[in-house]
């Protein structure tokens, strides 16, 4: 069985030194708990703003843990020591420009500095690795997108793109409650499965 393995890192100096809880990783726990209906397995990090940890930690999840797809949360920034964006191209195989270009639309609903995030998209061998900002309610809105007050998606999130891209990269087939995000998929790529 090919379970789906899903890295989460939370990137921040005062979190990860316990000037504050981490509040990255439970965040984006909830998330996938709620949106995921397929298995997943996760791995956690909750490091520094360090260039060459967040490389190292990266590797490490796609190398040797084989995770499939990889969220970090945290230091996308202009700050002299936002590196993830820099960390995360460092380490990449290819960039997927559409992921940063999404998200920062998304957070344009949300805040008016949202083109600060330097955020990216990238893959690594098997995996998929976004970049989401610090600020933990950024997990929810970019993954999730800008709904109206039925619920209907008027910017899908970032999330509706991750199953099939996971999909092309030869990792599980992810679905998800369409309730939280619908995962997209062209027809040929639909599988029948087990509801
Ligand atoms: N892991 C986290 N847990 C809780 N809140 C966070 C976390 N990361 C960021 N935040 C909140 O979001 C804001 C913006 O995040 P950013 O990544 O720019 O952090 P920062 O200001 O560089 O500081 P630090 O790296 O020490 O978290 C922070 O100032 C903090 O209020
Ligand atoms: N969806 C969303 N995107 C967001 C934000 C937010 O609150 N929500 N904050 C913005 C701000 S104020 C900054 S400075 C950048 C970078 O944040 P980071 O350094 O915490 O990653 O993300 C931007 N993108």
């Amino acid at each position: 069985m090919n379970t789906l393995r899903i890295g989460l890192v939370s990137i921040s100096d005062r979190a990860s030194s316990g000037v504050y809880q981490d509040k990255g990783i439970p965040a984006l726990i909830a998330w996938l708990e709620r949106t995921l209906t397929t298995p997943f397995q996760i791995e956690t990090r909750l490091i520094p703003d360090e260039q060459s940890i967040i490389e190292q930690t990266l590797c490490e999840l796609v190398d040797e843990m084989a995770c499939h797809l990889v969220l970090t949360t945290g230091g996308t920034g202009p700050a002299r020591r936002d590196v993830t964006p820099d960390a995360t191209l460092a380490i990449a195989d290819r960039v997927m420009p559409g992921f940063g270009e999404q998200m920062r639309q998304i957070s344009l609903h949300f805040v008016p500095t949202a083109i600060l995030s330097r955020q990216v998209g990238v893959i690594r061998k098997q995996a998929l690795i976004l970049n989401l900002p610090g600020q933990p309610k950024s997990i929810q809105e970019t993954l999730e997108g800008v709904k109206d007050e039925n619920g209907k998606a008027l910017v899908p999130g970032i999330f509706a793109s991750v199953p099939y891209c996971v999909q092309l990269l030869e990792g599980p087939y992810i679905e998800t409650d369409p309730q939280v995000v619908a995962a997209f998929r062209p027809k040929s790529a639909i599988r029948e499965t087990k509801s």
